[in-house]
């Protein structure tokens, strides 16, 4: 007789076939000698940045407000060409948008008279590639979690669904890179922690390279297999260092958790000059 566990790891194995199969694997990043300034008067936001990312990598852009962090990942995704250097993805020199790395902003910026389905189908509309929404719509729907809520208007939603509507959207025509600026930074505690374990346990599922910008430690800890820590003024990198911990780690309230939090507070806080070190407070949030 087959084991109950026999066919949940059948069923969890065929699971993450199917996602397999939804989105490619993750792009691969290379930054090179990559400075921008945006009127020459006011002279460089960013300082010859080099760095790459591997496919499958979540990288987080540490830095203070104003240190160009939103400015480089725009450069990521083309929205934004550098006065100097250049981005490369899977090889190819980035010079627009492509549906193939998609942002995600602290607004969700969804239409509130529409359907979270409607919504959800935005990306492969804009795309058209409107054949595909009947099956691939109710996908990444349950991918986050919201298959229930198809035909619910978004504007009936709380602030983290309609998050994860737009995490939704994003990820229906299947990119291979996913570029987050702050996107959970208006949501409560709760909700934002939520949040951060999905959509880093999506991305690893699926493959996919995760980029998110920061300014929260516990954020970039959580979520981030690798952290860039930026200097400002004219903002380039301080520290590029691993966060060795477990999944499971990952969720606070453990030792591992607080001494790689309480190593990164540091690393941030020299470059940052904040001229502070963590205190028990900064615990007391974890
Ligand atoms: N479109 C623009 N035109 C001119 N200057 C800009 C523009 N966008 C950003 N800047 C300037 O570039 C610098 C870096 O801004 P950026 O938004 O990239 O920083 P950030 O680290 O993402 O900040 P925050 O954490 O507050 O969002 C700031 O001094 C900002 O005023």
């Amino acid at each position: 007789m087959t084991s109950r566990a026999a066919i949940a790891t059948t069923a969890d194995t065929k699971a993450q076939a199917e996602a397999h199969k939804i989105a490619p694997r993750g792009a691969h990043i290379a930054v090179m000698g990559l400075s921008h300034a945006y009127r020459k008067a006011d002279g460089p936001v960013l300082d010859d940045i080099n760095f790459e990312v591997r496919p499958g990598e979540v990288m987080a852009l540490l830095g203070r407000s104003g240190c160009g962090k939103s400015t480089l990942l725009h450069m990521l995704s083309g929205l934004t060409l550098p006065s100097q250097g250049e981005v490369a993805i899977n090889g190819n020199t980035v010079r627009d948008p492509s549906p193939k790395w998609v942002m995600m902003f602290q607004a969700p910026s969804l239409y509130p008279w529409m359907t979270v389905a409607q919504n959800a189908a935005l990306g492969l509309r804009f795309t058209r590639r409107g054949d595909e929404i009947a099956k691939r719509v109710p996908e990444v729907l349950g991918l986050v979690d919201l298959a229930n809520f198809a035909d619910r208007n978004a504007q009936e939603l709380s602030g983290g669904q309609q998050q994860r509507v737009a995490l939704a959207r994003s990820l229906a025509p299947s990119p291979e890179l996913l570029l987050l600026d702050e996107p959970f930074s208006a949501l409560d505690a709760f909700t934002r922690r939520a949040l951060q374990k999905d959509v880093r346990k999506i991305a690893k599922d699926l493959g996919l390279t995760l980029v998110i910008v920061t300014h929260d430690v516990g954020e970039a800890v959580r979520m981030a297999d690798r952290v860039l820590v930026l200097d400002a003024n004219p903002g380039r990198i301080a520290e590029d260092t691993m966060i060795a911990l477990t999944e499971e780690e990952r969720n606070g309230g453990n030792e591992a958790f607080q001494k790689e939090h309480s190593r990164l507070m540091g690393v941030y806080s020299d470059v940052a000059d904040m001229g502070d070190t963590p205190t028990e407070n900064d615990f007391a949030q974890l």
